[in-house]
């Protein structure tokens, strides 16, 4: 059996008074693309920062490729972390980063960083700082992935981007993902942007992890179920409600089939991912499910 990439039991992380993380207990198998999404101040950030062995857990326990985050050498190795704000040297060129990369990586894949270098249109010559927000991202990638890492975690590296450069480097990442077999963790805003590239989603608000799974079985066990007031009080065992939403007729329900069964409900049809999330978001913010049509208009 493969190693899961990222497994956490009751991981919590505070600064001082303030939860950043708290008891998340996740099981994340190799080779997704994984979806960290939620609000300012849910967490992704500290999640990720944790993965990367940047900072240090104040309870739980957190494994990354079966083992503790940056453990040593070797185990730094095998991430590969792109932080926030795509950090790159502004003074050095993008022929002195992949020096400096060679540098200091015991792994470095000297030719797929030339090549990369060289399809994304960069001038080896140019200076960081004089590089655009998309190319810069290109960069940051190009490093993280010249490592040659099992895994590649992103916060947001799509954030300064416009939609097209946006559209371009997601599916420049994906083209790249696949041919190297690599698992991948990024978080964003951007719903569309998941649903397009992940296959694998943790939602996180309020410090918490709501729900989390591979994207596909989990639009396939949430529905909406309609019917007349009062007939829709005593559901199957397993099926969880996220949502109420009552009128004096109709109930509205948005429900999480954990059965494994098909959901057996008159009336009962699949929400779509950015409804899912957004039940989710509003369920942490203790809002109600009548915001669902608000939030579309
Ligand atoms: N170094 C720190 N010191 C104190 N509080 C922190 C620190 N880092 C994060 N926090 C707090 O922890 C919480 C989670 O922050 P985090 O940056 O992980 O969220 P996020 O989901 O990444 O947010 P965003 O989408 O805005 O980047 C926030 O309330 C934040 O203020």
């Amino acid at each position: 059996m493969t190693t899961p990439v990222l497994t956490t039991h009751l991981l919590t992380k505070r600064y001082g008074t303030q939860s950043a993380l708290t008891e998340a207990t996740l099981d994340i198998p190799a080779g997704r693309i994984v979806g960290l999404v939620g609000p300012n101040g849910a967490g992704k950030s500290t999640l990720l920062a944790l993965a990367a062995g940047l900072v240090r857990p104040t309870s739980g326990t957190i494994e990354v490729l079966g083992r503790r985050p940056a453990a040593d050498a070797a185990q730094l190795a095998r991430v590969g972390f792109v932080a926030q704000d795509t950090p790159v040297y502004a003074g050095l060129s993008v022929a002195d980063h992949l020096t400096l990369g060679e540098k200091l990586n015991p792994h470095w894949d000297k030719q797929l960083a030339r090549q990369r270098v060289e399809q994304v249109g960069l001038d080896p010559k140019k200076k960081a700082g004089r590089l655009s927000g998309g190319q810069k991202a290109q960069l940051a990638l190009t490093l993280a992935a010249a490592k040659r890492p099992e895994l590649l975690v992103f916060d947001e590296p799509v954030a300064a981007l416009d939609p097209l450069a946006r559209r371009a480097f997601l599916q420049n990442l994906m083209e790249f993902v696949a041919d190297m077999d690599v698992s991948v963790i990024l978080s964003s805003h951007l719903l569309g942007d998941v649903e397009r590239v992940c296959d694998h989603l943790v939602v996180l608000a309020e410090s918490r992890v709501q729900v989390a799974g591979d994207i596909d079985d989990l639009t396939g066990a949430h529905h909406r179920v309609v019917g007349p007031r009062g007939t829709l009080d005593a559901l199957p065992e397993g099926v969880d409600v996220i949502a109420a939403d009552h009128t004096d007729r109709q109930t509205t329900l948005i429900v999480h089939n954990t059965t494994g069964r098909p959901l057996d409900l008159p009336g009962a049809e699949t929400v779509g991912l950015e409804d899912m999330v957004l039940t989710y978001l509003h369920r942490a913010e203790g809002i109600g499910v009548p915001t669902l049509q608000e939030t579309r208009s």
